[in-house]
């Protein structure tokens, strides 16, 4: 694979939901790289994180949902690839902008200075109350002391009235400590504050100490910022000033006139505290804070700039392509995504969705012709007539008979399977680059299934898009994937191609989830089921978050967290068995000849 050029990459993500008060995480510090025009699987039991994880990229997480941590790197040079006009406003804008950071970069003369001030104002804080690192010590114990108690009480309330009376009158009494304990502690930190402003009180000298420093510091810093700013520095506020215009320019009016503003603010504080602006990474943190970053390329022509994207085509010479441009480029980063504007560009039209029910998907009031070719004009800007003839061939492309008589047909009027079918050509009409399919043949019988996943091999195959999977069917995996990814409790703790994960597992919870195949079941055997459930994500996991349900865990497992073991270029799991010293353990038997089993049931 790695001759393959990455599309969407995944580092060390983490997705979290707000839950009446508490925080569930779903998703544990995932790290994946997606190849372009490939298929990759993810597989793991209900809950496991595998929707979550894929919504996350797709933009369509529930609206309780954050991603706390992480980055989501989209490759798409289309999209990362901005202009906008440089005409006589523009360039009046640009050098308003950049006389405004000239104004500001007085400040990065002082910067060591602000700081010292703000730690002298850090020392009268804890002084005259708390410092803050014990405010923050105070609010992060409060916190967990509140988390104890609601987990108390949803416990409490799953306990049975009649059965259980003792466990509810035992929950109940803790409650009231808990209650009075969180009380105390409270107490105690508005006692001490107390405490030392009456003591601050009592020590004048610290004051006036306090006021002197801080005076003389303030002279040393109004003489610092009144140096004059370099042509260099000037040279570097004009390109941070034609940034700003190309960050800033893809959103409305109203929505512009806010990030510019968000941004010149970030630019000024950065300056105050002398964050290096010549650095490119400091300056793509500065400016995340408010929006990603299009980071200056060139003045160029319309012309130059068509020449760029389309070599093949010859140079334009007329007036209008003579009209200047400025040239930048992003790196878009999904988990930063934080505008609908910018989920428009990329939801639906790059990264669509088909899930399981088609019915969900479409609008059961309109025909099947309309809900298309409205897709197909909304996204690529054409006439009514071209987006019908459009949709027809599309509809055609997915297997629909007579699609000019189907048109006009309701959803009600389609099988269940031309449904899906549909739901595949609206997913296909903005032409995606990653097409996820979240558990698409679930709800469909066994035969329209296959008929399904041939149909996406197909158009994958004619319209080079990337396939992410989202099946427990591990029977679909060895059929359609050419990479699968295993999660366990919202971590991705094996990843291999199909041949490594289902001929040479690694982790314990494969081998189970391989060992439950229905394949594999032998005539009058119970089938294999794994025992126990997945932890609460509610909880910090501490060590394998499999090893209590793990026949074969080790000590190590209830310890400490494995970290990704490698075991080819393209395979890797996360469990101690990989480690040097971990003892030999063979694979359960059931699966030692799944290479013959699946063969016979797939023809693989
Ligand atoms: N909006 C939400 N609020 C709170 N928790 C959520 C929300 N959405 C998902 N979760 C939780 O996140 C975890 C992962 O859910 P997810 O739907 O990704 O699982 P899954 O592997 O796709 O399972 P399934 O096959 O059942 O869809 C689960 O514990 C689920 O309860």
């Amino acid at each position: 694979m790695e001759n393959k050029k990455t599309i969407l990459s995944i580092k060390d993500l983490y997705v979290k939901f707000r839950v009446r008060g508490r925080i569930l995480t779903a998703i544990r510090g995932i790290s994946l790289d997606i190849y372009e025009n490939e298929t990759i699987a993810i597989v793991g039991e209900s809950g496991s994180g595998k929707s979550v994880f894929t919504k996350t990229f797709a933009g369509m997480l529930d609206t309780n949902g954050f991603i706390d941590q992480g980055s989501i790197i989209f490759n798409d040079e289309e999209l990362s690839d901005t202009v906008v006009a440089y005409d006589d406003s523009a360039k009046r804008l640009v050098a308003a902008f950049a006389e405004k950071l000239n104004e500001y970069s007085h400040l990065e003369f002082g910067a060591d200075i602000y700081k010292e001030m703000l730690e002298l104002d850090a020392q009268k804080r804890a002084k005259n109350g708390l410092s803050d690192e014990e405010e923050a010590e105070f609010k992060k114990n409060l916190k967990a002391m509140k988390d104890d108690r609601i987990n108390l009480f949803n416990l409490k309330q799953t306990y049975d009235p009649k059965q259980e009376k003792d466990k509810i009158k035992e929950a109940s009494a803790r409650l009231k400590e808990m209650e009075a304990e969180y009380k105390a502690y409270e107490k105690k930190r508005d006692d001490l504050k107390k405490e030392r402003k009456n003591a601050a009180e009592q020590d004048p000298e610290f004051m006036r100490q306090y006021h002197e420093k801080k005076a003389a510091l303030k002279a040393k810093y109004d003489e610092a910022i009144k140096q004059a700013v370099s042509e260099e520095t000037k040279e570097r506020n004009l390109v941070l000033a034609k940034e700003i215009l190309l960050s800033s320019g893809r959103f409305s009016l109203r929505k512009r006139r806010k990030c510019i503003k968000g941004l010149l603010e970030a630019l000024r504080k950065a300056m105050e505290m002398g964050v290096d602006l010549n650095n490119e990474s400091e300056r793509n943190q500065v400016f995340d804070a408010v929006t990603f970053r299009v980071k200056f390329l060139n003045e160029i022509t319309v012309a130059e700039h068509e020449k760029l994207l389309h070599p093949d085509q010859p140079l334009r010479t007329d007036e209008k392509s003579q009209k200047m441009l400025l040239h930048g480029y992003c790196i878009l980063n999904l988990a930063s995504f934080n505008d609908a504007t910018d989920w428009m560009q990329v939801r639906g039209a790059k990264i669509a969705t088909v899930f399981q029910d088609p019915m969900t998907s479409l609008n059961p009031i309109l025909t099947i012709g309309k809900q298309i070719s409205s897709i197909i004009m909304k996204h690529q800007h054409c006439s009514e007539n071209d987006a019908r003839l459009r949709a027809i061939e599309i509809m055609g492309k997915v297997g629909i008979p007579n699609p000019e008589q189907r048109f006009d047909d309701y959803p009600f009027q389609y099988s269940g399977g031309m449904r899906q079918r549909i739901v595949i050509a609206i997913a296909l009409s903005c032409q995606p680059k990653i097409l996820i399919c979240d558990e698409p043949t679930t709800a469909l019988d066994v035969t329209i299934q296959a008929q399904i996943l041939q149909l996406i091999k197909d158009l994958q195959k004619e319209f080079n898009f990337t396939t992410v999977f989202i099946t427990h069917d591990l029977g679909v995996v060895a059929n359609v994937a050419d990479r699968v990814a295993v999660l366990y409790a919202g971590q991705v703790i094996e990843v291999g191609t199909v041949e490594e994960v289902f001929y040479d597992p690694k982790h314990p919870y494969t081998w189970a989830l391989l060992s439950s195949l229905p394949q594999l079941a032998t005539k009058n055997a119970k089938l294999y089921s794994i025992t126990g459930t997945p932890p609460s994500l509610y909880n910090a996991i501490v060590g394998d978050a499999f090893a209590p349900r793990n026949p074969y865990c080790l000590k190590v497992d209830t310890l400490a967290e494995p970290p990704m073991f490698k075991v080819t270029d393209t395979h890797y799991a996360r469990t101690w068995l990989l480690h040097p010293d971990a003892p030999k353990v063979d694979k359960p038997e059931i699966i030692q000849d799944i290479h013959e089993k699946l063969l016979k049931t797939y023809n693989l």
